[in-house]
This record gives structure tokens, sequence and C-alpha cells, in this order.
């Protein structure tokens, strides 16, 4: 668990020198050893979106606190249970809840199960969140598969690939060009056509929260490129995409950002959790199809 010192700053609370190879493969190697699966395949479920997990058969279910060096998940919608099993007959590893740094955990600790799934074995990782509408055109229900991402947040000391590399992970200065791969996006769109479901597409901005966003720092995101916002996902992308795996992620939009100064509506997290809770399913009904043609 990291530590910060106030006065002297103590380096390892902000970067990754603390979660070694040994220490992932520990955490890797506790999982391996209480399940006969290997999955290939890893699902992320954001804010009031965890009822994926619940799809999953012959779950072995292991609560964050029982996994050793694992964070708790303290977030409401977040239940912090490690799933390991079938989803349509497709071995998978799903988190239902994850780590945001305002929970306090640095970033390399959020992003620390990217590192625990690639030693499994994992070579795609679906990453799924709740996320403000930056783009006027989005509805309040809208699904958006995420293209690329601006994180300006990760920018900064806060950027979790900082620290001591080691190679076994992934490279020193990884690409980012590509994190959200281009081949997923037409799986995931064809089985969101085939079914009728109408999809958006766009960029996520990063922010670190926990409070929602000022109007003007809206404006700005809007500016930088962004159609959504939130405070994950782009982390766990960096994490896994630095750790050569697939990345698909998928942002439910759960409420309209607002951006007229002045306004009388604000966004909430009950909103977000009911939102979520409401079009869960929808979202659930595609990454179900989906895995069946991501386990090659
Ligand atoms: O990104 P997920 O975990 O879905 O959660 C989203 O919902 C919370 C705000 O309501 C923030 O944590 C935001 O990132
Ligand atoms: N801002 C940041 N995070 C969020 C939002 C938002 O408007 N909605 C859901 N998560």
């Amino acid at each position: 668990m990291s530590s910060l010192f106030v006065n002297h700053i103590n380096i390892n609370a902000i970067t990754n020198n603390e979660f070694t190879y040994d220490r992932v493969k520990n955490i890797s190697d506790w999982i391996l050893n209480r399940v006969d699966l290997r999955p290939k395949i890893a699902i992320v479920c954001g804010s009031g979106l965890g009822g994926l997990g619940e799809r999953v058969q012959d779950a072995r279910i292991f609560p964050y606190e029982e996994i050793p060096d694992f964070p708790r998940s303290t977030v409401v919608g977040h239940k912090g249970n490690l799933i390991v099993g079938k989803l349509n007959e497709i071995p998978v590893i799903c988190m239902q809840g994850r780590f945001h740094s305002y929970e306090g955990y640095s970033n390399a600790l959020c992003t620390l199960p990217m590192k625990v799934f690639k030693l499994m074995g994992v070579q795609t990782v679906l990453l799924t969140c709740a996320a403000g509408g930056l783009n006027q055109s989005f509805k309040v229900g809208d699904i958006m598969l995420i293209k690329d991402h601006v994180a300006p947040l990760l920018w900064t000391l806060q950027n979790p690939l900082i620290g001591h590399n080691d190679e076994r992970f992934g490279p020193r200065f990884p690409a980012c060009n590509n994190i959200y791969k281009k081949n997923l996006r037409d799986i995931f769109r064809s089985i969101a056509e085939e079914k009728q479901i109408e999809l958006q597409e766009g960029n996520y901005a990063y922010l670190g929260g926990p409070n929602y966003e000022t109007v003007t720092e809206l404006k700005a995101l809007i500016q930088m490129g962004g159609d959504a916002v939130g405070a994950s996902t782009a982390n766990e992308a960096l994490v896994a995409s630095y750790c050569g795996m697939n990345v698909l992620a998928i942002a439910l939009i759960t409420n309209k950002a607002v951006i007229e100064y002045d306004s009388q509506d604000f966004p909430c997290h009950e909103e977000v959790i009911q939102i979520a809770n409401q079009k869960a399913c929808v979202l659930q009904e595609l990454v179900t199809e989906l895995v069946k043609f991501l386990d090659f």
C-alpha cells in the first residue's frame, strides 16, 4: 500500500516502484492457484455496471479484501469482487468495481489489476464506465465506444508508468496513438448494429475527481476533443496497452455535462448509479455477445 510523506515526497507514493514484478506475480499466482480456468479476457465494471458479474457462470468470487496486496473498493456502485468464471461459455475474469485515484490510491495502485491480468495471461481487457456527456448530441443512456482519450492528469506525476520500468510488463516509452483497438471497435459496432442498439463513438476525457467538473473545465475538455468525461478508464487503458493487451472501452452516458453557467441542474452520483442500473442490461447484452468473438 502506498504511503505519502508531506514534507519530503516519498517517490514510491506516486510511482510504480512498489508494485514490483514479483509482487504482482504473487497476486497473479494467488488467483491462478485457486481457479482452473485460464481467462484471456478481463472485464472491468464501472459505476452501477457490476450486474455483468452476476451473469458469470460457475463463478469463483474473491472479495478484494481476501486478495493479497489488493486495494479495497470504497465507492457506492462498486461491489469489490474479483470473479473468475464463464460468460457465454467463454472464460473471463471480471472486476465488480474498480479503483479511482480520488479514493486516495496512487494511479499505480488503481491500475495494478491490469498488471495482474497481464501476468495471468489475459490478452484483451474490456473496460466499462459511467461518464458525463460532453458531446451535446449525446443523450442520457447512450452507449459510447471509446475511440481515444485526453487525460491531463496523466501528463503529471499521477501517470502510473512513472518510476522504474520493468520491461517484463512493457516498454519505457509506450506508443499511445492506438490504445483502443479498431478491430475490436469494429466487432462491437457490428454486434450493436445486429441488435439494433444505437451506439455513439468518441473520446473520453479523464480527470481525477471526486468533484464533478466546473463549467469552464467542461468547456476546456470539449475544446480538447472530449465527448464524455469521467474519473477512470483512461489510466487503466494506458497500463493495459503498455502491458501489450488489447483494449476495448465503453462508456455509458449517465448524465449530460452542465455547460451553462448559473444552471440549476447538477450531476450527482445517485443519478449516475440509477441510470447505469437502468441501462446496464443493454451493455451486458453487448458484452456477453462480444466475448464470443475475442477468445482467439
Ligand atoms: O468511471 P466509473 O468507475 O464508472 O465511475 C464514474 O462515476 C463516478 C462519478 O459518479 C466517478 O468515479 C466516475 O468515474
Ligand atoms: N463527470 C465525471 N465523472 C462522471 C460523470 C461526470 O459528469 N458522470 C459519471 N461519471
